[in-house]
């Protein structure tokens, strides 16, 4: 499944030049407050015109404006899903639902009792929206578009209204969808925990054009591209290979190598997307001894980048990219060069709202 966007508008004061593909899973739209994200989800769901484009899913043309072609809405098959929920207060969840059904052509898809069972709102199906959370709202919202059978679902920072809570509590539905429905999402955040957790590739847009695009893991460790600089890391996907309880560790294992956590409330099996701060990264010529941290990975630099004062430097342990944020002068007074074989130790890292008790930056 790939989705191609080639789009260009101009506004007053505002030029948008958007051109990137998505493929399956979750692609995120990332960028700061007026960089374009929900223009570029308003062209692909049809509900702006751009001056000039091409949009195409799976080669399904649904916009081409050179050769005139232009899929009106209600024919794209496309989901939406924004931050409020915009349910139909007079219908309980299960008209609400139904709704979504009227906009499926044909049999097939998923049916309703499937989707309220993929999404934990079975319970609600009889109950009207202004008796729900929050979180429990935005659930019936993204079951409405899924009964909708859409082929691509758009996600416009479907989380924003919500305390931390409900975020947590939604999260994993939404991993779920991702990767249980095997529908591809395009998902807009200016989170860099949310991105973390939930995407497979980036788009970054910066002023109405795409910045950088690729692997989660590769854009989000690039510090010049996060509007918090203190966000920016390495992404590791891992795996709980086993809790240690009279320890009080979780050991993770992932491409980089294994991390000991302290113990988390994730099933064994589980696989999650850890994030590791480059601030919190510190490098050595020699292993290590009688350090408190217990997370230490061999790797060899791979590329040093100075910005101002601080020198990002991308270092590979295993089969992953590792980012430390130093100072300048100790990236010279330990002689960083591409190729030197260093120890990474790494400090913490975050479990963005989930897997973890309160979620957010855990110290190992
Ligand atoms: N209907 C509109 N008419 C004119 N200008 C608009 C309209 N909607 C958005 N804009 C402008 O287009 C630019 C991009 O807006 P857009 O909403 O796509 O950004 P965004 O990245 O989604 O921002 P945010 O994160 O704040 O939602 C902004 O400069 C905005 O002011």
């Amino acid at each position: 499944m790939t989705i191609d966007v080639d789009v260009s508008l101009r506004r007053d004061g505002f030029t948008l030049d958007v051109a990137f593909r998505a493929g399956a899973g979750l692609t995120a739209l990332f960028g700061r407050s007026g960089s374009g994200k929900t223009t570029v989800i308003d062209l692909i769901a049809g509900l702006t015109r751009p001056e000039r484009g091409r949009i195409a899913i799976d080669g399904t043309v649904l916009l081409d404006t050179g050769r005139g072609i232009r899929v009106p809405v209600h024919r794209r098959r496309i989901g939406c899903v924004f931050q409020e929920a915009r349910l139909m207060p007079h219908l309980s969840v299960r008209q609400n639902l139904r709704f979504g059904r009227v906009f499926s052509r044909g049999a097939g898809g998923p049916d309703l009792d499937a989707v309220a069972d993929l999404l934990g709102i079975g319970p609600l199906l009889e109950r009207r929206p202004a008796g729900l959370s929050g979180g429990e709202r935005q659930r019936v919202a993204i079951g409405r578009a899924l009964l909708a059978r859409p082929r691509l679902l758009l996600m416009d920072e479907p989380l924003s209204a919500l305390d931390e809570a409900r975020k947590r509590e939604i999260l994993p539905y939404i991993e779920r969808l991702r990767d249980e429905a095997g529908l591809p999402i395009v998902y807009v955040s200016h989170s860099v925990a949310e991105v973390a957790r939930l995407a497979s590739t980036v788009v970054v847009l910066e002023a109405g054009r795409v910045a950088a695009s690729g692997p989660v893991d590769a854009v989000l460790r690039r510090s010049d591209l996060i509007p918090d600089r203190a966000e920016a890391g390495s992404v590791l996907a891992m795996r709980v290979e086993r809790h240690d309880p009279e320890a009080g560790l979780t050991r993770l294992t992932g491409p980089a190598g294994p991390l000991d956590l302290p113990l988390i409330d994730a099933p064994e099996g589980r696989r999650l997307n850890l994030r590791v701060p480059a601030r919190d990264v510190l490098l050595a010529l020699a292993r290590p001894e009688g350090l408190s941290a217990r997370n230490v990975l061999p790797g060899r630099v791979a590329r040093l980048r100075e910005e101002g004062t601080a020198c990002l430097v991308e270092v590979t342990c295993g089969e992953a990219t590792l980012a430390a944020r130093l100072t300048r002068a100790s990236a010279r007074d330990l002689g960083l060069a591409v190729g030197r074989p260093v120890f990474a130790i790494v400090k913490s890292v975050a479990l963005d709202a989930g897997g973890a008790p309160g979620g957010g930056r855990i110290e190992i």
